[in-house]
Order: structure tokens, then C-alpha cells, then sequence
């Protein structure tokens, strides 16, 4: 199956690509296993001068590579060049934490010395979505090649021109050949990757039924996992929120890359003193999008990333409405050879909705409406989903209470769940397990070794 590179903006045919046969898979997966020993043994300064001149890379091309991002996949041109920006951020954050975070940790209790300390496991295996196409291999790369793997990369198959620039980075910043490897391999070769005895950990972003298959063969193998899945994020509006501001987010959290975002909002959880004021405003925001060329500056809303996926987003409103929530924007494909989307609004979601059990994964709102404080967190945590959610109020006391009774990963009070390199991230229930970022991300994929000394 070849992989093809469509601009979603206009359905046209920018590459299409051969994927890998086994000889191909197999040659990728020695050459990792052959560098290994010498990239764990290079000092980690050094191996941190080549993750800045990866960042150095990053920002040189950074409009070559963020057009190439709204090419394949459809995001605003803006919004591109701020994820190649936050891919040299992370970048440069782990090149001058990694030694802190790798430090021998001396355990002063235990007589003799004994200390802990954090060794590369080998070689890991991304597989990574098209949403955020850089970010999300670079929020994986830098801590997990600073740790001493080499690593492999399988991105989204609508993606390809990205995954290989990916890899061009790293070799353009002075990375040894096989290090960093782009695997042009179709889904269904990734469980033989995962199990194949020269690849010792996985990690996957992307849908849940993708998790579940990567989650069951590396309990299979025996393999550590990272699993960072969908999420449907509430974002609660108390009665006493700045509405202003709550809308400004709301809008930016739930609308940027056309929705596409496991942690944009996306259901907005109204108390009775805050929902007339917030649905006026926010509708009037909604409606002043503009979608539109994503390369233009004036351009507020991308197409979707692929016609399939709007479809079924489509499928899932129309779903929603059959079983009573109440279209009040948009709710409807635009016209136009790429994937538009109208940006919408969906009212009255209730239980039993789809809106209200599913993700929905493109420029949809879902509102619904709570009682009171202790209603909004049942709600709010009334999904199988746990991976972020806000809460918008001008008591930081009462949002703090609420937001620690949020069943998730990333709780936010007064700003929008985003994630930050210095802060871990990951999910909870079927958002799925592990984190990336910060110190916990470094050490998702290293042996926590116990060293005593008498
Ligand atoms: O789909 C997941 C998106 C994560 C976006 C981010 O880290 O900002």
C-alpha cells in the first residue's frame, strides 16, 4: 500500500510513497541495533550539543518545515510555524535538563553506597499521529535519544513527507546514521516491529483502538509502553468566570487545528449563572470564523487533515441530533474540494448522545449544562476518557477544588489544557498511561537500576 500525501485544503496529490518489504524493515532495525552501544556510550554533553543543533536545524528551516505541516495535513500556516518553534523548545529543554534528570540518585538510608541510577533500555519504537506531526516525534525524540536509545519512528500515513523530514533533522544536526530512523512501514507491520527482539519499548499516540493493538503485543513481549489516547476534556465554566477571557480560550482550545487535538475542549460544562452569558459570546465568536486558504494570515479555521475523518465526524453529529442535541452552528461539511468542516456548535448534549460519549475529533462543541459545582465534576468525569480539563472561575480556591476532582491527567485552572515540556503529560482511563514530558518523560523508557556499593 503506498502512502500518499493529499493537501486536505484541496484534495491534491503532493507525493505518493512506496512502503517499506521486510528485507527493508529488517535493514533498518540492524543498522539501530549496530550504533546503539556507540550513541549509549558518547557523553550525554555531547549527545546534548547534537539535540541543540537539532533545535538550530528546526529554527533555520522552520518556514520550509512548517509549510510542508499545512501542505500534508491542513493546519494554519501560524499555527505550523508554532509547532516547529515549540519542537526546538523541547529540544533545547531536555539538552539542558537531561543530566540533572539522569543523575545517580544516592539512597543515604541504606549502608555502603547505593545509589539509583537511569540506563537506555535500546531501541524504541514511536507511533505517532498526523495531528501535531513534528511536535509530537520531538516531544518523544529529544528525551528518549537523550536518554541514550536510538529510536524509530512510524508516523500517520498521511504524513509521510513530514516523517522523513523528521529524520533528515536529525541527520542534518550531526546525528550518527541510525539513531533516529523513519520506518516507511504500513500499520499493519508495526506489530512485527514491536515484537522483533531488537526493539525494547513503544510508544503511541494516536486512537484508542490503535493503543489497545500496541498495548496488547507489547504485554505480549513484555515490552514497556507509553499510550497517550483521545480525550474528550471538559471545560467548566463556573458561575463567577471572567466570560470574556473563558470565551477567548474556549474558542483557541476547541477551534485551532480544525479541533484535531486529543486535549483540545471539547465539552463545555455550563453552571446556570454562566451559560446565557457564555453562549452569547461564544456562538458570536464561533460564527466569526473563517475558514479559509490555511496559508493566508487572515485565515481562522483549517480544513480537516482527511475526507474520511470528516466524514465520520460528520456522521457523528448527525448521530448526535437524531438522538436530540441541538445544532446551533455550522453542524455541516462546507463546500469546497478539501475537508471543510462549518465551525460548530452543538447544544442540550446529553447521555445517550454520541457527543456526549464519544471524541469528537474536529471544529465541534459540545455543550451541556450542570447544576451546580459537584454536578459539573460528575459530568465532567461521566466519560471513559481522562486526560485533561479546565475550569474557568475567579475563585482559585473553588477551581482548584474542582479541578482535584477531575479523573485526569492535566488539570488547568483559568487557562487552557496545553502541554508544556516542563510538566508531565498523559492520561488516565482510556486516555490511556505513562507520561511524556518533563522528568517523568525521560524516564519512560530507561532501567531504573538499583547500584549497591560495599
Ligand atoms: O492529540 C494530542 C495533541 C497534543 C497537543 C499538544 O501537546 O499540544
Amino acid at each position: 500500500m503506498p502512502m500518499s500525501s493529499v493537501n486536505p485544503a484541496n484534495g491534491s496529490v503532493l507525493n505518493v510513497f512506496e512502503t517499506w518489504d521486510r528485507p527493508r524493515i529488517d535493514k533498518a532495525l540492524s543498522q539501530a541495533e549496530r550504533v546503539a552501544p556507540a550513541w549509549r556510550g558518547l557523553a550525554l554533553a555531547q549527545k546534548a550539543d547534537l539535540m541543540r543543533q537539532a533545535a538550530h536545524v528546526l529554527r533555520h528551516r522552520r518556514d520550509h518545515f512548517a509549510s510542508m505541516i499545512t501542505q500534508e495535513m491542513g493546519k494554519l500556516l501560524r499555527e505550523s510555524r508554532g509547532e516547529i518553534d515549540r519542537c526546538a523548545t523541547v529540544c533545547d529543554y531536555y539538552a539542558d535538563h537531561a543530566a540533572e534528570f539522569l543523575a545517580d540518585e544516592v539512597v543515604p538510608e541504606v549502608e555502603g553506597d547505593a545509589r539509583v541510577v537511569f540506563q537506555p533500555l535500546g531501541t524504541i519504537l514511536a507511533v505517532m499521529p498526523w495531528n501535531f506531526p513534528f511536535w509530537q516525534v520531538f516531544r518523544f525524540a529529544a528525551p528518549t535519544l537523550l536518554a541514550g536509545n536510538t529510536a524509530l519512528l512510524k508516523h500517520a500515513s498521511n504524513v509521510p513527507r513530514c516523517a522523513l523530514a523528521v529524520e533528515e533533522i536529525f541527520r542534518d544536526a550531526g546525528f550518527p546514521a541510525g539513531v533516529f530512523q523513519t520506518l516507511m512501514i504500513p500499520s499493519d507491520a508495526v506489530s512485527d516491529v514491536i515484537r522483533d527482539p531488537r526493539v525494547h519499548g513503544v510508544t503511541l499516540t494516536g486512537s484508542e483502538p490503535a493503543g489497545r493493538a500496541v498495548a496488547a503485543v507489547a504485554g505480549e513481549t513484555l515490552k514497556p509502553s507509553v499510550l497517550e489516547l483521545g480525550g474528550s476534556d471538559p471545560f467548566i465554566v463556573l458561575d463567577d468566570a471572567d466570560l470574556d477571557r473563558a470565551v477567548e480560550q474556549a474558542v483557541v482550545s476547541r477551534y485551532q487545528n480544525a479541533g484535531q487535538s486529543c486535549i483540545a475542549a471539547k465539552r463545555f460544562i455550563l453552571l446556570p449563572g454562566a451559560a446565557e452569558g457564555f453562549m452569547e459570546r461564544f456562538k458570536a465568536a464561533v460564527k466569526a470564523l473563517k475558514p479559509g486558504d490555511p496559508t493566508r494570515e487572515d485565515t481562522s479555521l483549517a480544513p480537516m487533515a482527511r475526507m474520511d475523518l470528516r466524514d465520520e465526524l460528520h456522521q457523528q453529529v448527525q448521530d448526535s441530533i437524531a438522538e436530540g442535541a441541538v445544532p446551533v452552528l455550522g453542524c455541516e461539511p462546507l463546500q469546497g474540494k478539501g475537508a471543510w468542516y462549518a465551525p460548530s456548535i452543538l447544544d442540550r448534549v446529553v447521555p445517550g448522545t454520541r457527543a456526549y460519549q464519544e471524541e469528537l475529533f474536529g471544529p465541534v462543541a459540545s455543550i451541556l449544562r450542570a447544576k451546580d459545582d459537584a454536578d459539573a465534576v460528575r459530568i465532567a468525569n461521566d466519560t471513559r476518557f481522562g486526560l485533561g480539563g479546565s475550569v474557568w472561575t475567579r475563585d482559585p480556591e473553588r477551581g482548584a477544588a474542582v479541578a482535584r476532582q477531575l479523573a485526569c491527567g492535566s488539570t488547568f485552572v483559568n487557562s487552557m489544557v496545553k502541554s508544556d515540556p516542563r510538566l508531565p503529560f498523559g492520561g488516565v482511563k482510556d486516555s490511556g498511561y505513562g507520561r511524556e514530558l518533563a522528568r517523568a518523560g525521560i524516564l519512560a523508557f530507561v532501567n531504573t537500576k538499583t547500584l549497591t556499593l560495599r
